[in-house]
């Protein structure tokens, strides 16, 4: 029997910080039709006209500032998870890498895959809950060089691993490091938002997802598949192995992009509002990233923290994500084996 192919993909990060890198980054990311899903000339004249000429320079400041001597800590993580868990699976798997966007790209790593002769593909997107603009985004392109291919071989997409428990577990503990050595007055499970409109579209009965009270907050059949109801059901699987209690946390979504409604409450808004009831000190878990990214280290890190400063708070700490710990290779490896 030949190998087992296991293909670990994340969303993508710019070649390197600098402006030319971050713009061609931007583009290939923002013109994909599943994360502004508008139409192709409103998309263009969005990203090119407007989005990328205010972001690029400022993004790129705020890579330079997150940039560690390997790279990219979405890359750099993501190297050495593909390294462990090669290292866990043994001979009779090959693991590879790839990024939705920019590099190791998809083509490239399904390419080597390819001349392998593999008995099979198995694709991990590394976000734990399902969105269109990110695993759904994998999956079509994955589907797309593989029905190239003259042999098409067994190909396997994991969906989402919302609840795994060993998953919640390592969250859990890099939280509770936190709890062990600081007073916290709430915890925060702050997720990557996606548009209203996008969720609508991803309910296949139209009745449910933003058109019934509380529609997501529970995780059942009508909605097994929204991305809202996922990142509700890790948040509940995160506080139970915590052990907290229903009141001592909030859920929320941050990197909200344009003006359209997206999925709420903001993390801004609960921000203002826990301050404003007098909350001190937050301490803050992102679960829709495995490895910490600008949007943990700066957005909740550096720009959170001023801005609940400003409304009178004093700290919000960032939990470490998933990021290459024993645990989460452990978790990765039972994904990887049963899902
Ligand atoms: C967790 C899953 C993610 C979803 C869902 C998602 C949707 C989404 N994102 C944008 C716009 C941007 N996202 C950006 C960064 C970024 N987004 C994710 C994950 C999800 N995005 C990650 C892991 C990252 C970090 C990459 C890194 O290199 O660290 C950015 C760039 C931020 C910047 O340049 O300052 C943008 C812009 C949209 C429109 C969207 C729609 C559903
Ligand atoms: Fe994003
Ligand atoms: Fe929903």
């Amino acid at each position: 029997m030949g190998k087992k192919g296991i293909l670990l993909v994340n969303l993508g990060t710019p070649d390197s910080p600098q402006t030319k890198d971050v713009r061609n980054y931007l583009d290939q990311f923002l013109m994909d039709d599943r994360v502004i899903d508008i139409n192709p000339i409103g998309r263009n004249f969005l990203v090119r006209g407007i989005i990328i000429p205010k972001r690029a320079k400022n993004s790129a400041n705020i890579y330079k500032e997150i940039w560690t001597e390997e790279g990219s800590p979405l890359l750099v993580y993501g190297k050495s998870m593909q390294k462990l868990i090669a290292e866990r699976l043994g001979e009779d798997y090959h693991v590879e890498l790839a990024m939705r966007y920019q590099n190791p790209s998809l083509e490239e790593a399904l390419a080597k895959m390819q001349k392998l002769n593999l008995d099979s593909i198995k694709v991990v997107a590394l976000f734990p809950q399902y969105a269109s603009a990110t695993t759904g985004s994998i999956h079509q392109m994955v589907m797309e060089i593989v029905s190239q291919w003259q042999i098409i071989p067994p190909i396997q997409l994991v969906n989402n691993f919302c609840d795994h428990p060993g998953m919640a577990k390592v969250f859990a503990e890099n939280a509770r490091k936190h709890l062990e050595t600081g007073k916290w007055d709430h915890i925060l499970f702050s997720f990557h938002g996606v548009p209203q409109r996008q969720m609508k579209k991803a309910d296949v009965s139209k009745k449910f997802c933003l058109q019934v009270s509380d529609c997501c907050k529970t995780y059942v059949e009508e909605n097994k598949f929204c991305y809202t109801a996922q990142c509700y059901q890790t948040a509940k699987t995160i506080a139970k192995e915590m052990g907290l209690a229903e009141e001592q946390y909030t859920l929320c979504f941050q990197s909200r992009l344009g003006k359209e409604p997206w999925m709420q409450p903001y993390t801004s808004t609960v921000l203002k509002e826990l301050a404003e009831k007098g909350c001190k000190r937050l301490l803050v878990l992102s679960p829709a990233f495995v490895a910490d990214c600008i949007e943990t280290i700066y957005e909740i890190g550096v720009e959170y923290q001023e801005e609940f400063h400003s409304y009178g708070g004093e700290k919000v700490q960032m939990v470490d994500s998933l990021n290459d710990s024993p645990g989460w290779i452990d978790a990765l490896e039972d994904i990887i084996l049963s899902y």
